[in-house]
């Protein structure tokens, strides 16, 4: 099938032919997209292609992508792509990596030898590297990505275009951590609250994700204050300690873990009369009362997906409950922790059944295993035609770049016309220049980060600021003037300093940083402001990579506009829906995919 490139003598330039099959070209990813672009690519006579991805095939990937087949599954994606390009065609070069972009093996040189780069990518740590890596190399990027039914590609190139990176994206969906706590309105808060309170029975401990009523929520106290509040109700506090740690106590007794969560905090919320004043109030919910009700299960219309598609009764909650315990129970006797996984059903079971009844509890409208699976599991319905057709316009969008036509190189939007018509329509636009005071591709990157340099410790610093806020893989930090060391990329050169305070270290307010990240050529400039959050929901810190679009923004009407390098975790006290997922492998799947758009697409509702 793919052996002959037929249509292409006719349709492409000479010139561009002659490219074809001596560029060499990575594809960096091989799950949706990328098993269509190197079909596409096969297909269009490329010759020299190299496909690194780190992920193993799983069975839910067959529905889509097509180079593997049900006897792969398990088995390294890249490397299964290769051979079933090979096995269309032989004769092409094609090299497979199973590992991940960001690790030190492909620095500078390894991305200098393509003639363009893809990525085909589902998180945004990666994409922010591969950026990085292009623009550090000056190899041309083609970026892309799928939700549904949208889409988009865009060319990248430094000094011609914006990078990945040069507009801020929108921070993932949080809720802030008093309405998972206390005052849920939506399926999706009771959902976040179900796995947090998985990871507290069965896994690692996370202060963040706490479930117990939330005596700090400034709503709570009113007029008297927070300390008020806590002094008031000290008397009616149900005493804690680590839920873990009660809960192996009771030999994880489904009754009584029932009876704490369901009934006994929500009677502690409702001592919390301010909360209730203007909105319904929570009902209690008892073991035994749940126990014995069987009376409005929503029966299933289809009967093979019945478990999977109704609305459970509270019987059958309390039923799953303790039957999901019970496993979970057992498996976590092996292990010192559990993951939360989707696809795990006594993990999912147990998410479903807690879910359900808090949103009863709360007046809420209660979600079928399957509903609940998709929110939790941030599940964005991959819709195999849209993979298809962006693929499709980065192949194209390829031969530009070959043929150096940048200002043919437009950006392709993939979208649905309007709700009444299914008809696809793109639309091209160029993307538009460099951000001057981008923090990544500017010609003196630097950032501005408010921080409480009395409290924040080095090791906090490398891993909330460096690396996961500002997407660094292994930076090493100088502090300027003093030519103090303060972070080595070197493993446990600079160890002595993790446990101490900014402060300590001489960074206070006004020091200026230097750090350099050797894998991504990247070197910033940090200047440190100390900064005290004042309100509860004040950040805990933030990053701003120029002062002036940031203070205009605040002026405005919600900030979308604003100049917040990395808003993804200035706030790390609020609750993600996506916090237990590995960054890498997160679900912060695509980028925004039109600029006046809110990126509201890391999380799918199914409302
Ligand atoms: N750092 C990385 N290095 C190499 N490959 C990566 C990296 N991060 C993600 N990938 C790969 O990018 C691919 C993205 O493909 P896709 O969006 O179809 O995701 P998927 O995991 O295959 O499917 P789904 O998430 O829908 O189950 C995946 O195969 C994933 O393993
Ligand atoms: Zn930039």
């Amino acid at each position: 099938m793919m052996a002959k490139a037929s249509a292409v003598p006719i349709v492409l330039k000479a010139e561009i032919q002659k490219l074809i099959p001596t560029s060499k070209i990575l594809v960096v990813g091989a799950g949706g997209i990328g098993c269509e672009i190197l079909k596409n690519l096969a297909m269009s006579g490329f010759k020299d292609i190299e496909i690194i991805d780190l992920d193993t095939i799983d069975v839910s990937n067959l529905n889509r992508q097509f180079l593997f087949r049900k006897e792969h599954v398990g088995k390294s994606k890249a490397m299964v792509a290769r051979e079933t390009i090979l096995n269309y065609n032989k004769d092409i070069n094609i090299k497979a990596y199973h590992d991940s972009i960001t690790t030190s093996e492909y620095g500078v040189n390894f991305f200098k030898r393509f003639a363009v780069v893809l990525n085909a990518l589902d998180n945004r740590a990666a994409r922010n590297h591969v950026n990085r890596m292009c623009l550090a190399a000056d190899v041309p990027l083609i970026e892309s990505g799928t939700s549904g039914y949208t889409g988009q590609v865009e060319f990248i190139k430094k000094g011609l275009t914006q990078c990945y990176e040069c507009n801020p994206k929108a921070a993932q969906k949080t809720f802030p951590g008093c309405t998972i706590r206390n005052t849920p309105s939506e399926p999706v808060h009771c959902i976040v609250w179900a796995k947090h309170l998985f990871n507290q029975l069965f896994g690692e401990d996370d202060p963040d994700q706490d479930v117990s009523p939330d005596t700090a929520d400034p709503e709570a106290a009113g007029d008297a204050g927070v300390e008020a509040l806590a002094q008031v109700d000290e008397s009616k506090k149900v005493e804690r300690k680590s839920t873990k740690t009660w809960a192996q106590e009771t030999s994880y007794n489904p009754e009584k873990l029932f009876n704490k969560f369901f009934e006994d905090d929500i009677k502690y919320l409702l001592s919390m009369e301010n909360l209730w004043k203007n909105r319904k109030a929570p009902i209690p919910l008892s073991w035994s009362s749940a126990a014995s009700d069987d009376g409005d299960q929503e029966k299933s219309k289809n009967d093979v997906h019945k478990e999977d598609m109704e609305v459970w009764s509270f019987k059958k909650c309390t039923e799953v409950f303790s039957s999901s315990i019970s496993m979970l129970k057992e498996e976590l006797a092996n292990k010192n922790f559990l993951v939360w996984d989707k696809d795990f059903k006594p993990a999912l079971d147990f998410v479903t059944a807690c879910a359900n009844v808090r949103s009863h509890i709360f007046s809420i409208a209660r979600k079928s295993r399957f509903e609940v699976k998709s929110i939790a599991g941030n599940i964005i319905p991959a819709i195999a035609t849209t993979n298809a057709m962006v693929s499709g316009l980065v192949v194209l969008l390829t031969f530009r770049v070959l043929a150096e036509e940048y200002e043919k190189c437009l950006t392709v939007y993939v979208r649905q016309k309007s709700s009444e018509s299914n008809t696809v329509m793109m639309t091209e636009k160029f993307l538009g220049a460099a951000n001057p005071k981008c923090y990544v591709c500017s010609k003196q990157p630097m950032v501005d980060v408010s921080i409480n340099t009395k409290s924040m410790l080095v090791k906090d610093f490398e891993s909330e600021i460096l690396k996961k806020s500002l997407n660094m893989v292994a930076p090493d930090v100088v502090l300027d003037g003093k030519g103090v060391v303060v972070i080595s990329s070197e493993e446990g050169e600079t160890a002595a300093n993790d446990n101490k305070t900014l402060t300590e270290m001489g960074i206070v307010d006004g020091a200026i940083l230097k750090v350099d990240d050797f894998l991504q050529n990247y070197e910033l400039t940090i200047c440190i402001h100390h900064y005290v959050p004042k309100e509860k929901e004040d950040p805990l810190y933030k990053i701003l990579a120029d002062m002036d679009l940031q203070a205009k923004s605040e002026e405005g009407a919600n900030g979308k506009e604003n100049g917040a390098s990395s808003a993804s975790a200035a706030d790390f006290a609020a609750v993600n829906v996506d916090d237990d997922e590995d960054p890498q492998e997160g679900s912060s799947k695509r980028r925004k995919m039109n600029p006046k758009e809110e990126d509201d697409d890391d999380m799918i509702m199914l409302d």
